[in-house]
């Protein structure tokens, strides 16, 4: 469903100058699964999941979804994705059923067909109970519902969810979290991202861990345990940033300006090592 080979993006800084945030990122993501992608701030995810939902272009590299290319067939991959992030904006002044609608209409969706759609979709994420709440009168967990439905709305078989727990309570989160599973049960290829270790470690099937523009790493939780021989997962993710950063102060990686890693410092210690 999705195929991502050697994507990079380099974005000029004003400040920085030329800058890698996406540097040769490969991973591929099935129908009917939850694929993680875990990194601090800074590390490029969403830099990643911008490109595959069009709304950027690669500076190399390849990324299709659904056998749709995001730069030749952007329309495509438009019809065939859904992006939801913690900061949608919500309109104040239109109810839940009127936005979710409105969206359905920008992506050309018949009136009969909408209503049924909206009905299901309404269901499916206990929404009737705030059908008719305009927007400024909404909870974050109602806006957060609105934003899910409203990238639903025209029942693509990706989804993308970046960040998208931030700012939630813990019960809000949490029901977020069976929305996605529940997206997985009905066959929906999906990404998640979130710098949140147990988020990863509780819902995704396989899991990449990000950094300074890179994947460290890719695996389901078993496969990354065995391979590092660390059983627990926090170690695991704090031993492969200190040993990528030991790497970089040896000169084994290229001098090229990389991706700051958003204000963590992560010390080079030996791999296993934790340096939180
Ligand atoms: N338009 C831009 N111009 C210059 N640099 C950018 C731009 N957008 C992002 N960056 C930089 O690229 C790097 C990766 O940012 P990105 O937002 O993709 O990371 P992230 O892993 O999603 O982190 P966060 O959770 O903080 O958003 C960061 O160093 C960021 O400052």
């Amino acid at each position: 469903m999705i195929h991502v080979q050697h994507l990079s993006k380099t974005y000029q800084d004003l400040q920085r100058g030329r800058f890698v945030a996406v540097d040769g990122v490969s991973f591929s993501v099935r129908a009917g699964e939850i694929f993680g992608l875990l990194g601090p701030n800074g590390a490029g995810k969403t830099t990643v999941l911008r490109i595959l939902s069009t709304i950027l272009e690669p500076s190399g590299g390849i990324a299709t979804v659904a056998g749709f290319d995001v730069v030749r067939d952007a329309a495509d991959v438009r019809r065939n994705i859904g992006f939801v992030s913690n900061n949608t904006a919500i309109y104040d002044r239109m109810t839940a059923w009127e936005m979710v609608q409105y969206f359905g209409r920008l992506h050309g969706m018949k009136s009969d067909l909408l209503r049924q759609r909206l009905e299901t979709l309404f269901d499916q994420l206990r929404m009737n109970e705030f059908r008719d709440v305009p927007g400024a009168k909404m909870s974050t967990g109602m806006k957060q519902k609105v934003s899910i439905a409203r990238a639903m709305v025209h029942d693509p078989p990706v989804l993308v969810f970046d960040e998208a727990t931030l700012g939630l309570d813990v019960l809000v989160a949490r029901n977020l979290l069976s929305v996605i599973r529940s997206l997985r049960e009905a066959g929906k290829c999906l990404i998640f991202s979130t710098h949140i270790m147990s988020e990863v470690e509780r819902l995704c099937d396989r899991i990449a861990i990000m950094y300074r523009g890179k994947i460290l790493d890719t695996g389901t939780l078993d496969e990354l345990r065995g391979r590092h021989r660390e059983d627990d997962f926090e170690e695991l993710f704090f031993g492969l940033l200190s040993q990528h950063e030991q790497e970089r102060r040896n000169g084994d990686l290229d001098g090229s300006v990389m991706a700051d890693p958003g204000g963590w410092s992560v010390a080079a210690t030996a791999p296993g090592e934790t340096s939180a």
